[in-house]
């Protein structure tokens, strides 16, 4: 193929400026409107580097074959030649779109600062934030995350960051090729990818360095790729044949809570002429990793589309549209990323992607690939989705950084805390998924706010989401039928009736009502240490026939069948079947063990507790 395109390299060069003086001329006449069905997410920004031909390239006497249109729109136009068998060779040109395109004049200061710089504050305040460059072999993955890691320590450990509060930062780098992993800031040491009991990714034996100055992170930097696993391809003499991963977790002292950076330089996918010249296990190990690399754009695509399908404001577009799958155990890369992936994960995460290009000719059917690849990993969210989701005021889910500003400014009482602290760069979205502790530590910075302001500012922004939940849901319901009360009930535990709240609640005992209940310390089947515990009622006890002790324990019996059991403390003796409320993964939310019974004693009762069912996350929330 390199010959054919050797010997019709000046008919391939005029079928291009053909092509583009056509081109040309047609830009200027009317464009038709595009037709907006869909837009891709903002949390993921899938962009293109075409690098300069290399001295070599232009010595080996291959033409240009990639033409970006412009930067602005992110359209590239790709050349090939095709052979035909009857007549003269024809042009072949295929046009790919991605969200931002650098061209080979762009330099890797300006990728930073269009793509990378905003995940440092991101990362910053608690946010995981990963970048991946991928392409061929010899495209320049490795010339640019190298210089992009340089680039990001630069800022994260400068003197003035610009950035609020005082961070630890910790690196780990590590190579990984297959299924092994090494540590390449301990001269290779192999290390372990194990999964915790919490279910969190550990790389068992990575060192994790404490980073203090701008020349021990370079060091690093430079130390690592020292060791990292390089092979000669035909196309790149150091090509690397493992995926690199720099980690950068970024700690904060104060509040333990920490935002994580991931770079990951991928293994260069490459054509199998490339290692032709090679043996049967360069061949499998280039098996390996064109199969995590698909793996990885399952994920990357699950992962957007889980998010938009988890915060869609809408059930009945959910019950339209299949769980997205998120396949992230079947490759160890996505293993390693776990915490980007998992739809189960709470954290906030944005992802970059960059593919990188050789414009050559000689190379043009696997930047065919690298480009078909990334715009595979550009998913759409529906426009219908995207309406509902920017412009709702009473719906902090939908709001941007901007609007979010706006709204603490107005609603935060007094003294306002400020915005600019609390939510330096997030979006509705991010803020309601920061932790509990998080969002209040950083209400307090403002002068003057009390933990009862940032505790009750916090509860008043989910009030608001859980409201604009709700009523997306029964606008969905039926867009004719009137609100109807009982579908409404179904997500608080409040008493339908209004004067309900007049009447002390011990004299208003109802099944579905939640109360606080202070439990004996010594009870271990509840597996807890808080004595102060919610239930939710189910019945009078006397409501539950005879001989059915299997399920409740009653207090007279002590503990039976590992159940957990209420204890008489000077009660007035009603007692109640209760099911008990359990803390949830996110901070704040609870779930409903309707299987997991307790008899609690009125006397045992403190309060009712409002809970309020959040449709996106599953969980109950405390009303205020
Ligand atoms: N933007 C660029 N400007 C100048 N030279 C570049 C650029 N990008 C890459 N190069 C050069 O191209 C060659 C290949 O780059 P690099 O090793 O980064 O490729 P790679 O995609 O990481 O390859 P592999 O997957 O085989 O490791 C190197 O000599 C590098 O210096």
């Amino acid at each position: 193929m390199d010959k054919f395109y050797l010997e019709n390299n000046a008919l391939y060069q005029n079928l291009v400026a053909a092509f583009n003086n056509t081109r040309s001329a047609n830009v200027s006449a009317p464009q038709t409107k595009k037709p907006s069905t869909e837009l891709s997410s903002s949390n993921m920004i899938v962009s293109a580097r075409i690098r300069p031909l290399l001295n070599e390239d232009i010595a080996a006497g291959f033409p240009c074959a990639v033409y970006p249109r412009s930067e602005k729109s992110g359209v590239v136009d790709l050349h090939d030649l095709y052979n035909h068998p009857r007549g003269r060779p024809v042009l072949r040109s295929s046009k790919y779109q991605v969200d931002r395109l650098f061209t080979p004049k762009a330099t890797t200061e300006d990728i930073y600062d269009n793509l990378v710089a905003n995940l440092v504050p991101f990362a910053w305040n608690g946010g995981i934030g990963t970048l991946f460059a991928y392409g061929q072999t010899g495209s320049g993955k490795t010339f640019t995350v190298s210089q992009l890691e340089k680039l990001v320590a630069m800022s994260l450990m400068a003197k003035d960051t610009g950035l609020d509060g005082t961070r630890e930062v910790y690196m780990t780098i590590i190579d990984l090729a297959g299924n092994s992993a090494y540590d390449l800031l301990s001269s290779r040491k192999p290390i372990s990818i194990l999964e915790d009991s919490f279910g969190v990714t550990q790389l068992a034996g990575a060192t994790e360095h404490l980073v203090q100055d701008r020349a021990e992170v370079m060091n690093l930097i430079d130390s690592a790729a020292s060791f990292r696993r390089t092979a000669p391809t035909k196309k790149n003499d150091a090509s690397s044949r493992s995926h690199g991963i720099c980690r950068i977790r970024i700690k904060d002292p104060a509040t333990a809570s920490e935002g994580l950076l991931y770079l990951v330089d991928l293994a260069g996918s490459e054509a199998a002429r490339d290692v032709a010249v090679h043996g049967a296990d360069r061949m499998r190990e280039t098996r390996e990793i064109n199969m995590s690399l698909s793996v990885l754009k399952d994920c990357i695509r699950g992962k957007v589309e889980s998010d938009a399908y988890a915060y869609s404001l809408s059930s009945k577009s959910k019950q339209t549209r299949n769980k997205p799958r998120v396949p992230f155990r079947q490759s160890a890369l996505t293993k390693v990323l776990k915490h980007v992936f998992d739809p189960a994960s709470s954290r906030v995460c944005r992802t970059v992607v960059i593919a990188c290009v050789n414009p050559s000719l000689a190379d043009v059917s696997p930047s065919k690939n690298t480009l078909r690849y990334a715009e595979m990993l550009r998913v759409q969210v529906p426009v219908g989705m995207a309406d509902k989701t920017e412009s709702n005021p009473r719906a902090p889910m939908s709001w941007t950084n901007r609007q979010l500003k706006e709204w603490v400014a107005k609603n935060s009482g007094y003294p306002p805390i400020k915005s600019s602290i609390l939510a330096p760069t997030e979006s509705g979205t991010q803020l309601l998924h920061l932790p509990a502790e998080e969002f209040e530590n950083r209400c307090l910075k403002t002068p003057g706010v009390s933990a009862g302001q940032a505790k009750a500012f916090r509860s008043k922004l989910w009030q608001m989401h859980i409201d604009s939940q709700r009523a997306s849901d029964s606008l969905n319901e039926s867009a004719e039928s009137t609100p109807d009360s009982r579908k409404l009930s179904g997500y608080s535990s409040r008493d339908l009736s209004p004067s309900a709240a007049t009447v002390p609640f011990k004299d208003r005992i109802r099944p579905g009502m939640v109360v606080s209940w202070a439990h004996s310390d010594s009870d271990p089947a509840l597996k807890t240490s808080e004595r102060t515990q919610l239930a939710v009622i189910l019945s009078p006890l006397e409501a539950v026939r005879d001989g059915v002790n299997f399920v409740v324990d009653r207090a007279e019996n002590g503990h039976q069948d590992g159940l957990a059991q209420g204890t008489e403390t000077g009660g007035s003796g009603a007692r109640y079947l209760c099911g008990l409320v359990t803390p949830g993964q996110i901070a704040e939310a609870y779930e409903m063990n309707l299987w997991q019974q307790v008899v609690i004693d009125v006397g045992m009762m403190e309060s009712e507790v409002i809970l309020e069912y959040d449709t996106g996350t599953r969980y109950y929330y405390i009303s205020v």
